[in-house]
């Protein structure tokens, strides 16, 4: 693997020798029956290794992006990195507040836009005060005025993902991992998305950005990382990666 890090600027993340396998029990024994008949013969475990072992260092400030084919390891990378899966081997070190944003993950189906603000803001580190001072903005961001109240189950997955997108953008976080972020919403939303990422996110933190877009990776990205079958490939220049992407998609 090749590895360039940028030496004037303080680690963000360090992660070594970290990977992750997951396990799945591939149960056809699914009915009573089935099961009754079956009971000397368990369901099989199969072990996908997603991530395999791999170190990287990511510097503050940095916009690193995210390559690879559907499959390659990109999310579960990206989850371990955030504290979401915990890594099978190695360690990371985090220095800042984290915040993990890919399309509605980490709301509560079950639960309002106003409580989702509430969870998400306190997961975040936030104190309750700090979160009803930005409350409103949160909401008029979302353009959810209307819908406060509303269990978030009966938003459309467009309005889900804007209020995702909002609380991140003002509650924020020292280090963003952005899954994909530039698919929410409609082509209206997406603009006002991309202005507050290029007004305040570029600025100041640090980005890890997953896009199967070229153009966001080369526009916003120092640095790029490639995967392909659970391995990192390469990090560094941010034109090799997508050249070795576009290689593999060949
Ligand atoms: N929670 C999980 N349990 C079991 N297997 C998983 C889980 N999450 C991911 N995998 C498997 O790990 C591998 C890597 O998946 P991952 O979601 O990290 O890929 P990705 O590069 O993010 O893909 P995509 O571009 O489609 O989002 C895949 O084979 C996937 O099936």
């Amino acid at each position: 693997m090749e590895n360039t890090t940028t030496v004037d600027r303080a680690v963000a993340i360090k992660a070594r020798n970290i990977c992750k396998t997951f396990q799945i029990s591939e149960d056809s024994h699914n009915t009573v029956k089935h099961r009754l008949f079956n009971l000397f013969n368990p369901p099989k475990t199969k072990y996908v290794p997603a991530l395999k072992t791999m170190s990287m260092e990511i510097m503050q400030g940095e916009c690193i992006g995210l390559l690879g084919r559907n499959g390659s390891g990109k999310s579960t990378l990206v989850k371990l990195l955030a504290g979401v899966y915990s890594t099978d081997s190695g360690y990371i070190n985090v220095t800042g507040s984290t915040m993990l944003m890919n399309l509605g993950v980490g709301m509560s189906h079950e639960l309002t836009a106003r409580e989702n603000v509430y969870v998400s803001g306190s997961v975040l580190g936030l104190k309750i005060k700090e979160i009803d001072a930005i409350f409103d903005e949160i909401i008029e961001f979302a353009e959810l005025e209307g819908f406060v109240d509303t269990k978030i189950k009966f938003f459309s997955s467009g309005m889900v993902a804007r209020l995702g997108f909002s609380i991140a953008v003002k509650a924020g976080a020292d280090i963003m991992f952005l899954d994909e972020i530039f698919a929410v919403g409609d082509a209206k939303f997406q603009e006002k998305a991309i202005k507050v990422f290029e007004s305040s996110w570029i600025k100041g933190r640090t980005v890890i950005l997953v896009s199967h877009s070229m153009d966001v990776i080369r526009q916003y990205c120092s640095r790029a990382a490639f995967m392909k079958q659970g391995e990192l490939v390469y990090f560094g220049d941010t034109e090799v990666a997508i050249s070795k992407y576009i290689e593999d998609n060949q």
